[in-house]
């Protein structure tokens, strides 16, 4: 009796991710993006916080723009700084395999053919902004989805720091999300310009890509 009650209790917590992945694919099937608050599993959410505030300045790197020998620093389009996660600690590693649950899941139901996930923390200081762009360009990259992460316990409208996502280039109006802990917000990365607003607070955050597998002529294609 205690097995099979310890059992349906494992069942139930995979359960509750595959109804909110469930969701998410079906936001993304029918209008391109996910905004899901209160998405995040909370121990999962709180240890990554912990860690990113426990992350010293020097683990941070100035973000730029541009992949590879092209990244370029440039303070007049975003002055976040950001930190790689790579699956080391205990929470990078469970971020890490959460996310490839969702990817395995979207793959099942939309057939994406999502094949790997690059994510980083990132931290907005007081001011700091991301101005609008598109995380890929089509024909030039192979991320396909961007995910999303906050990590920011009782944030509230006075704060700023909004996400807005714009619906195309036209539009100049957008949705905003509030990056409040536990939000979760998952788009197609060719299809939404979007931006960071300044904050008066810290701002914590995970960004992410699943990628397609674009390898040629046996090159490795390199993750960043
Ligand atoms: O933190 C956010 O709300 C979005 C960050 C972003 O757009 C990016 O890192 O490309
Ligand atoms: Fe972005």
């Amino acid at each position: 009796m205690a097995a099979l009650s310890f059992i349906s209790q494992e069942c139930g917590d995979s359960g509750t991710d595959e109804t909110l992945f469930a969701l998410i694919a079906e936001d993304i099937e029918k209008q391109g993006f996910s905004i899901r608050h209160g998405a995040l599993p909370e121990d999962m959410a709180s240890a990554l916080y912990a860690h990113q505030l426990n992350l010293n300045g020097q683990k941070y790197i100035e973000a730029g723009i541009g992949r590879g020998e092209n990244y370029l620093v440039s303070e007049f389009v975003r002055t976040d700084e950001i930190c790689w996660i790579n699956g080391d600690s205990p929470a990078g590693s469970r971020w890490i395999g959460w996310t490839g649950q969702l990817q395995q899941f979207l793959n099942r139901r939309l057939f994406l053919g999502l094949f790997s996930f690059e994510s980083h923390f990132a931290h907005y200081a007081p001011g700091a902004y991301y101005k609008r762009h598109y995380d890929a360009f089509r024909g030039q990259t192979n991320r396909v989805l961007t995910v999303v992460a906050y990590l920011n316990p009782s944030w509230t409208n006075e704060d700023g720091g909004e996400l807005v996502l714009y619906r195309s280039d036209q539009d100049r109006e957008g949705t905003r999300v509030t990056p409040l802990f536990g939000t979760l917000v998952v788009f197609l990365s060719e299809e939404y310009p979007h931006e960071v607003l300044p904050a008066a607070r810290d701002r914590y955050s995970i960004a992410g890509w699943y990628r397609v597998n674009s390898s040629q002529d046996h090159r490795v294609d390199p993750p960043r």
